[in-house]
């Protein structure tokens, strides 16, 4: 296992929600979770926890304008962002807690509501992307369009609202994520890719979009100087020409082969694209981390290399060896 690292995991979906998405489901899922992370924890790493929220934060916003009413006005989307990010933060607090104690470990674990500056300019306030909330049929998206918003067709699965996903530009508790992690506490930040503000002379100032938890995480991960940054997702590896007969698992990997795998267009826009464009960006930000994107299940075998391991040279610095040295 990876040993005395400042760590910072990235959790799918999957993670957290299966089929079922009741709260008693999601909080099964993060049991599960908890459970698995708490080995790195164990192994005396610093971790950081991030988590997407773009079924809930779709769910909640639903809920909002379903009873909407003058006495009781739907919240904007921020605000859902950041009430996402504390009810899953709080299961996880929960869920780890109870984890840790069972294994007597005597640690402490806070999640930190969490603002991520982004820019009034970003072109994705005019361009919504981000799939949001349940899959719906063809009969439901077009009693849904009333609402003015946008919705697209999805892999196949159904139809889904979309809204802004502008990208992060920097992580305002980043000062703070870092003092709680020096303190030995495992910190939960970005949740739900971190509610988006913009900077304003009189502060920072909500705005309605949801960022993408995989750019977030990066960006934090940059700014706490990570040494390893995970993205657990649904597959144990990322593939080339995926589910193709050809397809190609990816072991190690440097940040310019996956570069040009961007270039052939072999990763899905709204999937696998934004997971190795962090991977990429915080490989080569990091003056000697790696990242990893891989599956929870496979969590307890990265240290054997298993998973797709982001490098930045093809002969790892001998700072990258001495991370992934205890991984081969
Ligand atoms: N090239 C690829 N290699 C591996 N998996 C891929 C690839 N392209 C798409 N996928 C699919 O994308 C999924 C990850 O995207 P998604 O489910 O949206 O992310 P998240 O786990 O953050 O919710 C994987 O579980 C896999 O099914
Ligand atoms: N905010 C976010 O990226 O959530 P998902 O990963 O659930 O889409």
């Amino acid at each position: 296992m990876i040993e005395n690292k400042k760590i910072i995991v990235a959790l799918g979906g999957n993670a957290i929600l299966s089929d079922d998405p009741t709260a008693e489901a999601q909080i099964a899922a993060i049991r599960q979770t908890c459970d698995r992370l708490v080995d790195l924890v164990e192994h005396n790493n610093q971790l950081i926890i991030s988590h997407g929220n773009g079924p809930q934060v779709g769910n909640l916003l639903l809920q909002q304008q379903l009873a909407n009413s003058e006495k009781n006005p739907a919240l904007p989307l921020d605000a859902c962002v950041a009430m996402t990010e504390g009810s899953i933060g709080y299961w996880m607090q929960n869920e780890m807690s109870s984890i840790l104690k069972k294994r007597h470990i005597d640690k402490s674990v806070v999640s930190l509501i969490t603002r991520v500056e982004v820019d009034k300019d970003d072109v994705a306030f005019e361009y919504p992307t981000k799939p949001i909330g349940p899959f719906l049929t063809e009969v439901e998206v077009a009693e849904a369009r009333e609402d003015g918003g946008k919705y697209i067709e999805d892999s196949g699965r159904g139809y889904r609202k979309v809204v802004p996903s502008p990208k992060p530009v920097g992580i305002v508790e980043c000062d703070t994520v870092k003092q709680l992690i020096e303190h030995g506490v495992i910190t939960i930040s970005c949740g739900g890719g971190g509610i988006p503000v913009l900077k304003t002379e009189e502060g920072y100032k909500g705005v309605e979009a949801v960022i993408d938890k995989d750019f977030a995480s990066e960006k934090l991960a940059e700014q706490v100087k990570a040494d390893v940054f995970i993205i657990l997702t649904g597959v144990d590896h990322v593939y080339i020409n995926f589910n193709k007969p050809n397809q190609k698992k990816l072991e190690q990997v440097t940040t310019e082969d996956l570069k040009q795998y961007i270039e052939q267009g072999q990763f899905e826009p709204g999937s696998m694209l934004p997971k190795i464009e962090a991977a990429v960006q915080f490989v080569e930000a990091s003056d000697h981390g790696i990242a990893i994107i891989t599956s929870l299940g496979n969590l307890d075998n990265i240290h054997q290399g298993a998973g797709t391991v982001v490098v930045k040279h093809k002969q790892v610095t001998s700072k990258e060896a001495s991370i992934t040295a205890e991984m081969y």
